[in-house]
């Protein structure tokens, strides 16, 4: 069974953070392991306080997986502080893992800040150099490269400004956009529009999650970036369809589970 990590933070509610990356994991046949870098209060509707985790323990948590198991693949989510990035950062340096997916978390769908400002410095120059693929929505590829994206010649100089700033690849997910969710890959050298239908629906907490989460288990799995991208396209999009009215606010998505009982005993 192929191993998959996530740093990221935990949401009580369940459906977004380490908690919706460990069930994406889980549904793609992957073993989930997890370092949480914040603890989040968190329902549907809001964030209601967030504590930091001490770096310390960060730093230990990264380096009692990695001296232990084989890691094949990491997903990087809600970070919090400038000092967490950093710590981060230096320990995946020392580990390098082959795959590092980085989803550069910022303002919860509830519209709470999880990264502080002092936070996106750091992460621009210490963690995309370490990713093999950034996905960032709209809001926060204009933090990061600085630039208005409004039309589709927009979306196309984000991703090479992305490049510019060192990350491998880059995927600008269209769902904040107008229309349908249309999503931009860059692979460094060429551009692909991973498409996709708008469904009516206000349950839309941890998407961003689940789809860093399905890339990165569909690398783990040993598929292709591109690949992967698309395998975790349908799967976010049938997880919205199926999405949960639970609570008052964004519901959560359907993490069901994404392959066949025969591939299923064929990977255990
Ligand atoms: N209403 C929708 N219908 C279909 N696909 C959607 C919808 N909203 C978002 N998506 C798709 O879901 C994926 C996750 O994108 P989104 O832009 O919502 O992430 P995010 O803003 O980072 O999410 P999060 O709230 O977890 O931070 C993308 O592929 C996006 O195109
Ligand atoms: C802990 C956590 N990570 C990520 C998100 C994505 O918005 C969230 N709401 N909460």
């Amino acid at each position: 069974m192929k191993k998959a990590l996530t740093i990221a933070g935990s949401d009580s509610g369940g459906g977004a953070g380490i908690q919706a990356d460990i069930k994406t994991f889980s549904a793609h046949g992957v073993f989930g392991m997890s370092v949480i870098t914040a603890v989040t209060a968190q329902n549907t509707m809001e964030v209601r306080s967030v504590q930091a985790i001490d770096t310390a323990i960060i730093t230990d948590q990264i380096a009692a997986i990695f001296e232990d198991i084989h890691v094949d693949a990491v997903k990087i989510g809600m970070l919090g502080s400038k000092e967490i990035v950093e710590t981060v950062a230096d320990s995946l340096t020392a580990f390098s893992p082959a795959i590092a997916i980085l989803d550069p978390v910022m303002i919860s769908k509830s519209g709470h800040h999880l990264l502080d400002e002092r936070a996106v410095t750091a992460l621009k120059a210490k963690l995309l150099p370490l990713a093999t693929l950034v996905t960032p929505n709209v809001p926060e590829a204009e933090v990061l490269t600085g630039l208005s994206i409004r039309t589709e010649q927009d979306f196309y100089k984000a991703c090479l400004s992305l490049t510019e700033l060192g990350s491998n690849a880059v995927l600008l997910k269209g769902g904040h956009a107008e229309g349908n969710p249309n999503d931009l890959f860059y692979d460094g050298t060429n551009f692909h529009w991973i498409k996709g239908e708008r469904i009516d629906t206000k349950n839309t907490h941890g998407t961003g999650c689940t789809l860093s989460s399905a890339i990165t288990s569909n690398m783990a799995n040993g598929l292709s970036l591109r690949e992967s991208i698309e395998q975790a396209k349908l799967y976010i999009s049938e997880a919205i369809r199926n999405s949960f009215s639970i609570g008052a606010g964004h519901g959560p998505v359907h993490h069901f589970h994404s392959f066949s009982k025969k591939e299923r005993s064929e990977s255990l």
